[in-house]
Formats: structure tokens, sequence, C-alpha cells
């Protein structure tokens, strides 16, 4: 071989190991023994991109290619992703062994890193518990239920004869039923109740986003209304406390303690649970109660049925009567069409847990900083649970009782973050459906396009055209 033609192998040989070693540098560096088996892609991108583009068809080909536990690199970090329900359930039950939350650096920076979702241990028992004293059942049936019935009227009010948007409608519905909850002397449509409304919307598109703080990013946006938002809350909070009025029965002046409470939180602990209010029922509620109305207008059927519940509500009722406590837990079919729906359309495919120190899981050791998709996604499609599980039967839930208390229902969670908002969010959609089913009829408008991945969500809008009943 001439000196020429060696230089030449010995080039092509070093730029081959060198591809070699960028395209496995991942493997290489997270390639313990004791994790599970998986791929990890490219330095920095990892498998992100293949993970946004197909979605649940990524986990599902990667649990075919290596077992229901695997390890990835997507969205900038270390990945186990855990498709097997046994060992979800344990997670959730174990936040203590090491399994914190692990929400993106973008929701902590702009929601406060003593959200609720962001502090474990005792300021999360805190924080956890000042919540339900808040919107726990027992707190919806005493207080917050006929503010909630007023709301949705309102909303509900008046829309014979318009076409409209209903994602925007259960968007506005499930922000206002919070907001009215918080600040009862802001009403809807004043102009301190439309600012803080789009500094929300603003800092909501940020928690969504990768974190690049530029100015004109959906990040930097978010992190400045969230700045906005907590300047605006300061100001009511000042008003609250020097006020001669008489205090407002509302959850800021329970979250202050001006009336009885027995949390003491500091003001930005206040703000943060606001924040925390606002945000953790906004998405998961608006789109599931979208996507209860479209299976229902694809499904005459059951929409009879539920219409045939809330028509036997209202006998005897006069016009004006809201629905109270004992009529809501009567709406035993509703309650399994959202049920249904939210199975059905899975508005959380799971949650995110973080570990703090190296811990054993499955006979794997899982290094401390690494991320745990606790993926419950595939748990709603399971035909040993949900028979036909792609076939929306909203009838399953009352013909086996069982499913709403049955330990993989984890439509809402479970363990020690089970969602505190569970029953709130059933009540301002039963609520919604009573109001919309008896009182109209629609039909869809358009073509109707409906994305299930990153978010569930009608990419423009859901147009329906509403005429009375
Ligand atoms: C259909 C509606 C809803 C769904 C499907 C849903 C689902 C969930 C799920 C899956 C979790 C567990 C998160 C985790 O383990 O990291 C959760 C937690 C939470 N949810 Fe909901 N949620 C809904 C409505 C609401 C509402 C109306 C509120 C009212 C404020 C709320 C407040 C919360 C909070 C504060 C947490 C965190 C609890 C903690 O960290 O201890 N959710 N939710």
């Amino acid at each position: 071989m001439e000196d020429g033609e060696i230089g030449a192998y010995l080039l092509v040989t070093g730029l081959l190991i060198f591809v070699y070693t960028v395209l496995k540098w991942n493997d290489l560096r997270y390639g313990g023994k004791s994790l599970p088996p998986g791929t990890m892609g490219l330095p920095f991108f990892g498998q992100t991109v293949e993970f946004l583009k197909q979605g649940p068809d990524f986990m599902k080909a990667q649990r075919a290619r290596y077992g229901s536990m695997f390890k990835t690199h997507i969205l900038g970090s270390p990945t186990i992703v855990c498709m097997d329900a046994e060992v979800n359930k344990y997670i959730l039950m174990n936040e203590s062994k090491g399994f914190v939350p692990g929400y993106p650096k973008a929701m902590h920076n702009i929601l406060g890193q003593n959200n609720i979702g962001a502090v474990h241990g005792s300021p999360h028992k805190i924080l956890r518990g000042s919540l339900l004293s808040l919107i726990s059942p027992i707190m919806i049936k005493e207080s917050l239920l006929p503010r909630i019935d007023n709301v949705i009227r309102y909303l509900v009010d008046g829309l014979n004869g318009k076409t409209i948007d209903i994602q925007e409608k259960t968007e506005e519905m499930a922000y206002l039923v919070s907001f009215s909850q918080i600040f009862c002397n802001i009403e809807p449509g004043t102009s301190l109740y439309n600012v803080l409304k789009s500094e929300f919307d603003k800092l909501t598109l940020g928690t969504l986003s990768l974190p690049i703080n530029l100015p004109g990013t959906n990040y930097y946006k978010g992190l400045m209304s969230s700045k906005n938002i907590m300047k605006y809350v300061s100001k009511i909070i000042e008003g609250r406390r020097v006020a001669s009025v008489p205090p407002h029965k509302d959850q800021l002046n329970e979250l202050l303690g001006i009336i009885d409470s027995k949390y003491q939180l500091s003001d930005e602990d206040v703000i943060n649970q606001i924040f925390t209010l606002l945000y953790s029922g906004y998405e998961t509620v608006s789109t599931t109660t979208m996507m209860v109305l479209k299976y229902l207008h694809d499904h005459p059927k059951a929409l009879q049925e539920l219409r045939d519940e809330h028509f036997r509500i209202r006998e005897g009722k006069k016009p004006d009567e809201g629905i109270d406590w004992s009529e809501y837990k009567s709406m035993t079919f509703t309650r399994a069409v959202i049920f249904e729906a939210t199975r059905l359309k899975t508005v959380v495919n799971g949650v995110l847990r973080r570990t703090i120190e190296d811990v054993e899981l499955n006979g794997f050791v899982i290094p401390k900083g690494w991320k745990i998709y606790v993926y419950t996604r595939e748990i709603n499609y399971d035909p040993l649970l949900y028979p036909e599980p792609f076939t929306f039967n909203p009838w399953r839930w009352l013909h086996d009782k069982s499913l709403e208390s049955h330990k993989y229902f984890l439509l809402f969670g479970g363990g020690t973050r089970v969602c505190p908002g569970k029953e709130k969010a059933l009540v301002s959609i039963s609520l919604f459906l009573h109001y919309f089913v008896t009182s109209y009829r629609w039909e869809e408008v358009g073509e109707q396009k409906i994305m299930n991945f990153p978010r569930v969500q009608a990419p423009n809008g859901l147009k329906i055209r509403i005429s009375s009943y």
C-alpha cells in the first residue's frame, strides 16, 4: 500500500470511529449494566425528535423491543419510561423512597419554585392540605357548589342560534369556575378580569415551551406574565388586608387566613396556590368537557340516556333553581360518560418523577437525577380491564362499579399525589353538561380535527351550531 493510500485509509477509519462515537455517545455514557435496556439516541437531543413525532407509537415500539421498562433520553434528560402497571403503582405510592416530581424547568420557573408540583416532603404536605381545605368534596358540598352552578349558568345562557368554538367555551368555563372561587369580587368582563385572563393564557403557553429565555419566546412571555400576575395579586392582597368592608367569603381570604384557616401561608405561598388552583384544573377540565361533548355528538344513544338523566333531575324544579349535592351525586350515567371520554382520549398520558438518590426499581438501579416517566396511557386500553377498549362504552362503568376504585384506575393519578381536584372537575363538567344538554341541541360545523399528541386539542377549534332543545 502506498503512503497516500494508508493516509486515506486512516482518515476514513478515524472518521468512521468519530461518527460511531458521536452516534453512540449517549449509549456509551449511560450504558451502565444495572439500567433497564433501551437506546439513548444522539448526544443532547437523545430520542426527543422520534418521541415528539411518533408520540404513543414511539412508546409502543420501544416497549415491543425492550419490554415495559426501558431507558431513553428525551426532552433533555436521561429517562426511564415505565409502562408496567404494578411498578407504576409502586412509584406513585413511594415518593418517600426517592421518586419526587420531575416536571420540566419551564413549569417550575413560571409557576414558582415552591409550587406544589415542585416541592416534596413536609412543604408538599402543607400545600396539599391547604388546597384540600379549599376544594375537597366536603367543601364543594358545603359551599362551592352554588357558585359553580351560577358560573356555569351564566356561561351557558343565551347560546341559542349561535355558532361557537366549544373548545374556547370550555376553556372559559374551566378558568372562570376556578377564578370566581378565588376572587369572588372580580366580575368577568371587568378590565382587571380581562388583564388577568390574558396574562394567564401567556403563562400557560410558557409552561409548555422550551426554556429559552429570549424576548419573543413563549417561555419569556410566560415568565413576564407570571411576574405581572404576582404584582396584580399582591395589590389585591394589600387591599384585602386594609379593607374595612366585611371580608369576602372566597378562597383568597381563606388562603390569607382572613377567614378561618388552619394553614399559615406566606404571601408567596398564597400566590403559588392561586397559580395551582387556576392552572391544574384548566386544560384538564376544558379538554375533557370538549371531548365529552364530541363523544356525545358522535353517539346519539349515549346522548339520549344522558339527557334523560338530566331531565329527570329537572322535573319539579323551577327554571332558576340550581343543582344540589344529592342531585349531582345522582348523575351516575354522566359520571360514567366523563370517565369513558377521559379514558379513551387519555388527556393525561402519564406523570413525571425524578430520582433524588440512586434507587432500586424492579431489579434495576436508577441513578440519581434521572427522570422517570410513569406512563399510564396504555392501561386505559388494556382489554382485560376494558373489553373492546377502543369502543366508546360509558355503560361499562355502570356494569362494573369497581372500575372507579380499581387499583389501576389512574386517570387522576395515584398515591401521594392523586388529584385533589377530581371531584371539583367532575362537578364542573357535570353541571356544564346539565345546563347544556337540557337547553340545547348542537351540530358540528365544518371539518373537525382533534390532535391526540402532545396534547389533546382541536388545533383549529371545534365549531358547533347551537339551537334550543
Ligand atoms: C379532568 C380533570 C383532571 C384530570 C384528568 C387530572 C389529573 C391529574 C393527575 C393525573 C394528577 C397526578 C399528577 C402527578 O402525580 O404528578 C393530578 C394532580 C393534581 N391535580 Fe388534577 N386533574 C384534573 C383536574 C384538576 C382540578 C380541577 C384541579 C383543581 C385545582 C386539579 C389539581 C391538581 C393538583 C393541585 C395536583 C397535584 C397534587 C399533588 O402534587 O399533590 N386537578 N391531576
